[in-house]
């Protein structure tokens, strides 16, 4: 197995989680302007691999992989994938290959869309719960895997649409999210000075690029019209999104019913925790691990249901959504090397 983009934080943490996966055996390790550094340099918390070499990623570095991790810019990703076989399972970390809607990609990023795999989300409920995405998942040999914050947002607010308790029209997502979400070519970003002690927020007023892929996966659930206010904001912490989602309570729902809708659909998920009424998620107890934990409740003065989230945006956004997608394309246990514990305090 290749990864692109190993120089990254997506691609580290793909390489992390790789290490200790049991049916997993790490090929070319590729990236670009970092090509013919030691690994080590760029990932010195990667000891079994810091010898490793980083090859640019050409066609010829990436040939010969049963299956192909891409974390690489948007729209860098396309033009490997073109040079792949099709029998070579490509991840697609990036945002190329996720929206549906090619008039909805070209006004969030503003260039020609690539193209539409299958979704790398087990979770998601499809049709009101007749079916959920891992099932289309199986022997696909492309897969585009979700953003981060969609992840966060997606997770914990549809249990209610697919149950019908809230209505999918007047959703408010507000999220606080690490620094790491932006990559480490984020250079300003990085100014210490000017992030730590600081809530800065970003991409205010509908512009967020994950907008589209949030309002895609609400009507895959079942919502007939969807419409999300999304706003996020950085908040001084290298991993962790908190996202708060609030709806309007459906007519004729009341606590138990939005209660129940939470617990049933996680009943069984391996990876998505409702935690006890009354405790509430934070970043810190998702660290590392492959787990979004979600908690709800009635605000009944409001008349609003107010969900939250917790996961690490490189493990359940990113890496890790990656590796379980993997599992369930090449028919191995979804669960295989993903760990569910954190990492605390
Ligand atoms: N960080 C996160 O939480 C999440 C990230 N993602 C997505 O994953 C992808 C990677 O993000 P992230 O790891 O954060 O970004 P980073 O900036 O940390 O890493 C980018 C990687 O891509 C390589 N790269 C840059 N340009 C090219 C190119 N033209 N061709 C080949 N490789 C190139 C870099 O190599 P080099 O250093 O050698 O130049 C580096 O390895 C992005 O699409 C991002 O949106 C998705 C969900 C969450
Ligand atoms: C802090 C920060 O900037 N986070 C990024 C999350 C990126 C992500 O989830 O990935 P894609 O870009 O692949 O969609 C953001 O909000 O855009």
């Amino acid at each position: 197995m290749a990864v692109s983009g190993a120089s990254g934080y997506a691609g580290g943490e793909v390489l992390r989680l790789l290490t200790t996966h049991p049916d997993v055996e790490i090929g070319a390790v590729t990236a670009h302007s970092s090509a013919g550094e030691r690994l080590g340099a760029h990932q010195p918390h990667l000891r079994s691999l810091a010898d490793r070499v980083i090859e640019p990623t050409t066609t010829a570095t990436l040939a010969g992989h049963d299956v192909v991790v891409l974390a690489l810019p948007h729209g860098a990703s396309a033009a490997v994938a073109a040079e792949l076989g099709d029998d070579t399972l490509v991840l697609d970390c990036g945002a190329d290959h996720r929206l549906t809607d090619a008039d909805a990609w070209t006004a969030f990023y503003g260039t020609p869309h690539a193209g539409t795999w299958p979704y790398g989300m087990p979770e998601l409920v499809l049709d009101h719960g007749e079916r959920r995405q891992r099932d289309l998942l199986a022997h696909v040999r492309r897969v585009a895997v979700p953003g981060c914050n969609v992840t966060a947002v997606t997770l914990g607010i549809q249990p209610g649409i697919a149950a019908g308790v809230v209505e999918a029209t007047d959703l408010v997502a507000v999220l606080a999210v690490g620094y790491s979400g932006a990559g480490k070519a984020a250079k300003t970003h990085l100014l210490a000075s000017e992030g730590l002690g600081a809530a800065v927020p970003y991409a205010v007023g509908g512009t967020h690029r994950h907008i589209p892929e949030i309002e895609q996966n609400l009507r895959a659930v079942g919502a007939a019209e969807v419409s999300v206010s999304f706003t996020p904001t950085l908040v001084p912490m290298a991993r962790g999104i908190l996202a708060t989602t609030t709806a309007r309570l459906a007519p004729g729902a009341d606590a138990a019913a939005v209660r129940s809708a939470w617990e049933d659909t996680y009943a069984g998920e391996p990876f998505v925790q409702v935690l006890p009424e009354g405790q509430w998620p934070t970043t810190a107890a998702t660290v590392g691990a492959n787990t979004a934990l979600v908690q709800v409740a009635v605000d009944e003065r409001a008349g609003r249901v107010v969900t939250v989230t917790a996961l690490d945006n490189l493990v359940k956004g990113t890496a890790g959504a990656a590796v379980q997608s993997m599992n369930l394309a090449l028919g191995l246990p979804e669960t295989t090397g993903l760990p569910v514990e954190g990492v605390a305090p």
